[in-house]
């Protein structure tokens, strides 16, 4: 139990009904889980409204209401708590309930519509390399040092956060590396949160239909900068052409890295195969086993930001060399027959595009590049034609197929992904709808020396239709029936 007076520390409260010092359980913010004694937060989210759930919360037992608006009729012994804004009070109400544990350890966000997850992840094996006690908040799993957690989000929801932030700074961790959306930001899930530092990765399209225009969803991705104190660093990538516009308002220490310009940090290609590619990282080589210019520059933001924390840079680029690519992203199999299959989380046109041409870059003879690929339902549809049109462009033989549809037909998605199609390329396509039967259709057509790419779910183990989620994992399927096929 916590003094509701303490949790409620550096809250603007607009209006104030009952008391503050009372004793309350914990905060909930879905009135389905609320328990005895609970602060109930009033949410106004995308479906429905929290508001509409505060007599449910009571009847369960809430003790304490944060809303913005006080409820017409006010419940004898229940404290009513007025704020501007829900979302951020519920942010900085689960930082202080859980000690401020951001304050405790070196956290450092990472955000852009690509690679974020790579440069996380990478970031947590390179400080565990070094001797450090880590942390990982990412779209795969939470890392606790060394102990794992499931996630369902990239960035999850205030409480989430900061409830594995308060164990990591229990387990002694030094250095906590986090994605934040722009779903979590624009939702305030990382409010109240001490960073150390923020990496941009890059923008492209991506979320449309939550963000509704480019500009406003690259000025969510900014917040993130804006919010950096000055004792902060902030690191972004100037080869992309938003990358400065992150650094327009922060307090924060400025920092570059490129491959093409002038940057703080740069790097150069000298080599790219297969399994891996030869970096100039500051007049240094680097091998690393993670291909393809897109991983140079996550290679580079992890040199730069391993550098501004305070390792070593001999030592970085030593143990940089010894990382391994992350779950799903450009993971490969190749059959007895060499066909290579990959499986990659490229989700976005970019994405798709960046993947593509990696694998065009390593083609050595007339190899066929057969692209399985869907798009996710009830996300943002404008990216469907345009991520159809990369791949029948980039490919020789196309199969559409389903990406988690969620509520939406799977038809009615491959349709719109034909739409991008050239004329010229609609000899190319094939559609079918069972992800399965498309993963089987492409090792089928694939002869030696092709390469099947299989995108868009990478690490995920499961396929969502309809809120069901059923076990599904492209590379165990792509690896076994090349294998079943005796290919
Ligand atoms: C669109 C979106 O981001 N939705 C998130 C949002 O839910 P919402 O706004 O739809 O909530 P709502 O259903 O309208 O409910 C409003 C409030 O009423 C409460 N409620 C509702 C019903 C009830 O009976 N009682 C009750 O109290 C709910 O708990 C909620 O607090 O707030 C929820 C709680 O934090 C999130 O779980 C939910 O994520 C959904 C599941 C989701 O799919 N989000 C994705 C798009 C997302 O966030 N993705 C980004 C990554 C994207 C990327 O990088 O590519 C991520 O960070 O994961
Ligand atoms: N720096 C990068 N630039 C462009 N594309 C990238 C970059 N890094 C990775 N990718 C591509 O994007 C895909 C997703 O990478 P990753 O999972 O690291 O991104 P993310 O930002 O975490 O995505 P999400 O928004 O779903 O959390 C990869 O599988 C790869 O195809
Ligand atoms: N973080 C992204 C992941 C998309 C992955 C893709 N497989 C899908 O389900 O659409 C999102 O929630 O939009
Ligand atoms: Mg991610």
């Amino acid at each position: 139990m916590k003094l509701l007076k303490d949790i409620l520390y550096g809250v603007g409260l607009t209006a104030v009904s009952g008391t503050t010092t009372v004793m309350v359980n914990s905060i909930c913010f879905d009135s389905r889980k609320v328990r005895l004694d609970d602060v109930f937060v009033a949410i106004r989210g995308t479906i429905t409204d929290g508001h509409q759930y505060i007599e449910k919360a009571i009847n369960l037992g809430a003790r304490a209401i944060v809303c913005e608006e006080l409820p017409e009729q006010i419940i004898n012994g229940v404290t009513y708590l007025e704020v501007n804004n829900c979302n951020t009070a519920l942010a900085i109400m689960a930082s202080n309930f859980y000690g401020n544990p951001s304050k405790n350890l070196k956290l450092v966000g990472v955000t852009g519509t690509n690679g974020k997850t790579t440069v996380t992840s990478l970031l947590y094996q390179l400080f565990k390399k070094a001797g450090y006690k880590v942390g990982l908040i990412s779209t795969i799993k939470i890392m606790v040092d060394n102990k794992e957690y499931n996630t369902s989000h990239t960035t999850p929801d205030a409480l989430t956060i900061n409830e594995h932030l308060g164990m990591m700074s229990d387990e002694g961790v030094e250095f906590c590396f986090m994605e934040v959306s722009s779903h979590g930001i624009a939702q305030k899930r990382t409010d109240g949160l001490v960073f150390e530092g923020a990496v941009f990765t890059n923008l492209s399209h991506d979320h449309l239909d939550y963000h509704k225009t480019f500009a406003e969803y690259r000025d969510t991705k900014k917040k993130l900068f804006d919010n950096l104190s000055k004792k902060a660093f902030a690191l972004t990538n100037i080869d992309d052409k938003n990358g400065l516009v992150m650094l327009q308002n922060t307090k924060a220490k400025k920092y570059t890295y490129a491959l093409r310009t002038f940057a703080n940090y740069r790097a150069q290609i000298l080599e790219n195969q297969f399994d891996g590619q030869l970096l100039k990282i500051d007049d240094n080589e680097l091998w690393s086993k993670l291909i393809g210019h897109f991983n140079a520059y996550n290679m580079l933001s992890i040199y730069a930001t391993a550098d501004l924390l305070g390792l070593e840079k001999l030592e970085t680029l030593r143990l940089m060399s010894e990382l391994e690519n992350v779950d799903g992203r450009f993971q490969y199999y190749i059959s007895k027959e060499k066909i290579t299959a990959i499986v990659d989380y490229a989700h976005t046109p970019d994405a798709l595009k960046n993947v593509l041409e990696t694998i065009k870059s390593l083609r050595t003879g007339n190899e066929n590049v057969i692209t399985v690929v869907g798009c996710g339902g009830d996300r943002d549809r404008s990216k469907r034609p345009v991520m159809g049109s990369i791949a029948s462009e980039m490919s020789d033989k196309i199969i559409f197929t389903s990406d988690n549809p969620r509520s939406e037909s799977p038809a009615t998605i491959i349709e719109e992904m034909e739409k991008g199609v050239d004329p010229q390329n609609t000899r190319k396509i094939l559609s079918i709808e069972n992800r399965e039967q498309a993963i089987k259709t492409a090792c089928q057509l694939a002869s030696a020396n092709d390469i099947i790419l299989v995108a868009g779910k990478g690490h995920e183990t499961y396929q969502e239709t309809n809120g069901v989620r059923i076990d599904f994992d492209d590379f165990k399927i792509v690896t076994n029936v090349l294998k079943d096929l005796n290919k």
